[in-house]
């Protein structure tokens, strides 16, 4: 087994997470965002308990202000950030706090990106419209991989995984629709064929 770090988003059913954590991810995340897989902050949290310690627990925001974060974030204990507007560093600077992992998810374009340009901790190279399911050209000979700790998104799925992270050398991989049966709705067969496919 590789020890490429995998995260399942957009979980709304203790179902899902379970699938998420016996089936080996590294991490779950949960939308806040506007999204057919937004969950409230009690849902969360609800869910959030079930995860144990060394699974971190992400929430998923976009262009939502500040203090909107963070409160959704302390009231359902979540332990990462993800954020995928196009926040600046003194946004990252606010959300800094002690235990807390900020992510920073940003359209891969043909311009390299470096890892902890804005103080965060991972990076996530994601498609254009995040959590559509539609993939972008990471084969493409323009695409410069960053070095460190940085994550693979956008329209993966069990059997296109492996392939992405041999040809990028991603960190990580992220997955939504990839591991969903229907729109928003996430299946236990798909999320266990798509840990065991990443880490072939
Ligand atoms: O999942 C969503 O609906 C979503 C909404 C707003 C911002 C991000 C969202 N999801 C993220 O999108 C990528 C990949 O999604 P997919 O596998 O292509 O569906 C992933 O990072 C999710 O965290």
């Amino acid at each position: 087994m590789s020890d490429l770090f995998v995260k399942i988003c957009g979980l709304r059913t203790e179902r899902a997470v379970d699938a998420a954590v016996e089936a080996g991810a590294d991490a779950v995340g949960f939308v806040f965002a506007a999204s057919p897989r937004t969950v409230d902050a009690e849902t969360a949290r609800r869910l959030a308990l079930r995860v144990p310690e060394h699974v971190l627990t992400v929430g998923v925001f976009r262009g939502q202000p500040v203090d909107e974060v963070r409160r959704l974030t302390e009231e359902s204990g979540i332990r990462a950030v993800q954020l995928h507007g196009d926040e600046g560093p003194e946004y990252y600077t606010a959300l800094r706090a002690p235990g807390r992992t900020l992510i920073r998810a940003t359209a891969a374009t043909e311009v390299p990106v470096r890892c902890g340009e804005l103080d965060e901790d991972m990076l996530l190279l994601d498609a254009p419209d995040p959590g559509s399911g539609k993939p972008w050209n990471w084969a493409s000979p323009g695409f410069t991989a960053p070095d460190g700790r940085w994550l693979l998104a956008g329209g993966l799925h069990p059997d296109n995984v492996r392939r992405a992270v041999e040809a990028t050398g991603a960190w990580g991989v992220d997955v939504s629709s990839g591991v969903e049966s229907e729109r928003g709705v996430k299946s236990e067969q798909l999320i266990r064929a798509f840990v065991a496919a990443a880490r072939k």
